[in-house]
């Protein structure tokens, strides 16, 4: 049994027993203290964009097992505005949620969503998707942004290189980060059990991978994210580049893997060291009618669901396998009522929850856990 304590994440600590399996001698289950609560890791967090995990009161989500949840820097700046949601208390009372938040830096959604964006050395320049309007984050703005509302755990201002990149484009975008981690770095305000996290990049390079956590590691983050991944590479190239990556950050802080993902991908990255996640994946895929069971995805809408009077899982403790049939859901869903998404979300953050904790005691026992999905 090899203790490892995690370094002060500012006033707390992060106990950490890493079990050393001899095939997954990487994987390792502990706790992060923060200033609102305690964060089991391996971690799934679920995604609530605009201050709301769509379709899901915040107690409900609590009842599913979630320690954090995430906030994003780019809609909320965009509305309700970041110093509206502090003059009104912070995100944490606006949305009614008093455990730990997370919310991401804003650059990937200013790519993914905004219109006409300039990137300089100094920041990016868009028009809001909204209403046209135009905005600049940089390391600083993001930062001040993500302080305003209240974020427990708060994201370095990066550039989440794009896949494909050539080693050159992966590269000018790596060290862009690396200076814009520096920036995001002086402007932080530190304060007991907050944290603030830098994103490695370098695409799939191993060099460039090696040299911005080099980069990163210099200015001691209470924690790292290893972004650039779940941007289209597929799970294959994904894999190849955790292999490696996670060993080039500290051992002792928490590691987070954006954006990812199914099952399989959440067993595989954590059998190479990661502790944390986000995806989309069971919310927005629960809205479109698909449920994750024991027995495979359900795909609800399927007419040979619209007698079936059997819940989605027997043994599942969410309010859709206690009270509802699988013909109930593939009616809601068909007549696109709202029960219908929060009865499927609800259904799909507890499956996430529950397959987290069995990875978890798995881990905690010592055993393999090649075979839960
Ligand atoms: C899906 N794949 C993927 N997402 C990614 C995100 C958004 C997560 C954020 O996006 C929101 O979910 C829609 C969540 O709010 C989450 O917040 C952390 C990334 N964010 C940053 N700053 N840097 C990255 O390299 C990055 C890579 C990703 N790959
Ligand atoms: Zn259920």
């Amino acid at each position: 049994e090899k203790e490892v304590s995690i370094t002060k994440f500012p006033a707390d600590e992060r106990k950490i027993i890493a079990k050393a399996h001899d095939k997954y001698k990487k994987a390792r289950a502990g706790i992060i203290n923060t200033r609102h609560g305690q964060i089991h890791t391996p971690a799934f967090m679920p995604v609530g964009t605009k201050g709301t995990v769509k379709a899901m009161l915040p107690e409900s989500v609590q009842t599913t097992g979630a320690d954090i949840i995430l906030g994003n820097t780019y809609h909320l700046m965009l509305q309700p505005g970041a110093k509206r949601v502090f003059k009104l208390g912070g995100l944490h009372k606006f949305m009614n949620w008093s455990k730990p938040l997370l919310t991401d830096s804003g650059g990937f959604q200013v790519m993914s969503l905004s219109k006409l964006r300039k990137i300089t050395e100094e920041g990016v320049i868009f028009n809001s998707h909204i209403d046209g309007s135009k905005f600049m984050l940089s390391p600083e703005s993001s930062t001040e942004i993500q302080y305003l509302l209240g974020s427990t755990i708060t994201m370095a201002f990066d550039e989440c290189t794009p896949y494909p990149s050539t080693y050159e484009q992966a590269k000018s975008s790596m060290e862009l980060t690396s200076r814009w981690a520096k920036r995001s770095r002086k402007a932080f305000y530190s304060r007991d059990g907050y944290g603030q996290f830098g994103i490695i990049q370098g695409s799939i390079y191993n060099d460039l991978r090696l040299k911005s956590a080099l980069d990163l590691i210099e200015l001691d983050f209470e924690g790292y994210a290893i972004g650039g991944l779940a941007v289209g590479e597929g799970q294959e190239l994904m894999f190849k580049v955790l292999d490696y990556a996670p060993d080039l950050l500290p051992i002792n802080k928490p590691r987070y893997l954006m954006g990812v993902g199914k099952p399989a991908d959440i067993i595989g990255a954590v059998q190479r060291g990661i502790d944390m996640f986000d995806c989309v994946i069971p919310t927005r895929s629960g809205r479109n009618g698909q449920a994750f069971t024991k027995y495979g995805v359900v795909n609800i809408r399927n007419s040979k669901y619209k007698e079936d009077n059997t819940p989605l899982e027997e043994d599942c403790l969410c309010p859709a396998c206690k009270n509802y049939t699988k013909a109930y859901l593939h009616y809601l869903v068909k007549v696109k009522e709202i029960l219908g998404a929060m009865l499927m979300t609800w259904h799909n953050l507890m499956y996430f929850q529950k397959l987290m904790l069995r990875i978890r005691e798995y881990i905690a026992q010592g055993k393999d856990f090649d075979f839960i999905s």
